[in-house]
């Protein structure tokens, strides 16, 4: 896939504090992308660079090919976006504040209909938009960026402040644009369930420096394999892995947890208990969650070899 943003050794410092380090990103056309890191890491940094509201302080920024800095305004004129939350008429309704939009960006008068079907408002299109919950005001946000029929869509934290109910129906609309309206979609988050559910692929920003970037299923395989292992006796099956010089990492009530190295491991594993006499009524692979990855990176980044 070609990549729809090129960022290549970015750097940005407010005043004499670098926030940004060498980071160097390919968003792939079509994909549904996360971005991902701590408070303060630099996200909302990155995003106001890659849409020309900060000045980048090098020639490091392109989108659909272009520089951001010598064409943002045809890159805009393919772009929507939001920051955090979106700046409302409260007095107006979603229609009215939809129809500021439009008319600025001189698009068709059909698409307010549209974009208010595809974010699920069409029933409270004539409500002011001072009575929405935040997880309305959150959708008519991308309903607003979406005015114009961009390729792209770059969004801050749209998750943020929404309740279970307003993730959900926002997770549901990024999938759904990227995966029914042809949408390369950017989305900031630190909610890691969340992304872990929704994206194709992402990247892990900390302390301003790129920790990870690629799809979930390279994260997944880049990760130490486990092993959980029900047996009649763990506390004996621990004893004898570790005897065979196993690391056996946790051991709770009903499980051990045992780091393997290879696939062929595994079968040794089995062979070691059984014969031993040990009963053994579960062995399954333990995939780490998105959380545990990130908490592992975060902690310490530089045993993170990338
Ligand atoms: N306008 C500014 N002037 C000075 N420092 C800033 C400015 N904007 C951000 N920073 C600093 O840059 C760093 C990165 O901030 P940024 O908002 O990009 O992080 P973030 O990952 O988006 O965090 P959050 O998840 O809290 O929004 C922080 O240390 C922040 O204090």
């Amino acid at each position: 896939m070609t990549p729809i943003i090129q960022i290549s050794q970015l750097s940005h410092c407010f005043g004499k504090q670098q926030v940004l380090h060498d980071l160097s990103l390919e968003i792939p056309s079509g994909s549904l992308f996360g971005f991902l890191g701590p408070n303060g890491s630099g996200k909302t940094t990155t995003i106001r660079l890659l849409l020309g509201l900060l000045k980048s302080q090098n020639n490091a920024i392109r989108i659909f090919g272009q520089d951001i800095r010598s064409c943002r305004e045809s890159i805009l004129r393919r772009t929507g976006a939001l920051i955090e939350s979106p700046a409302l008429y409260l007095h107006l309704s979603a229609h009215d504040n939809l129809e500021i939009i439009r008319s600025a960006r001189q698009s068709d008068k059909r698409q307010l209909a549209e974009v208010l079907e595809i974010v699920g408002l069409s029933g409270q299109a004539r409500q002011k938009t001072g009575e929405y919950s935040l997880g309305m005001r959150q959708r008519l946000g991308i309903a607003m960026a979406m005015i114009g029929n961009p390729e792209l869509l770059i969004l801050d934290e749209p998750t943020n402040g929404l309740d279970p109910a307003g993730i959900r129906q926002i997770r549901e609309l990024l999938l759904a644009l990227c995966q029914h309206h042809g949408k390369t979609v950017f989305v900031s988050s630190h909610l890691l369930d969340e992304i872990e559910k929704t994206v194709s692929h992402l990247a892990i920003l900390h302390d301003g420096r790129l920790l990870f970037q690629g799809s979930l299923a390279q994260l997944h395989e880049q990760q130490p394999l486990q092993l959980a292992i029900e047996t009649d006796n763990n506390l004996h099956a621990a004893e004898i892995l570790r005897n065979a010089n196993f690391r056996i990492p946790e051991i709770t009530q009903d499980r051990l947890f045992v780091a393997v190295a290879e696939k062929h491991q595994i079968d040794r594993i089995n062979r070691l208990l059984l014969e031993e006499g040990l009963c053994v009524y579960e062995l399954n692979r333990k995939q780490r969650t998105l959380e545990e990855v990130f908490f592992s990176m975060t902690a310490d980044p530089s045993r993170i070899n990338l």
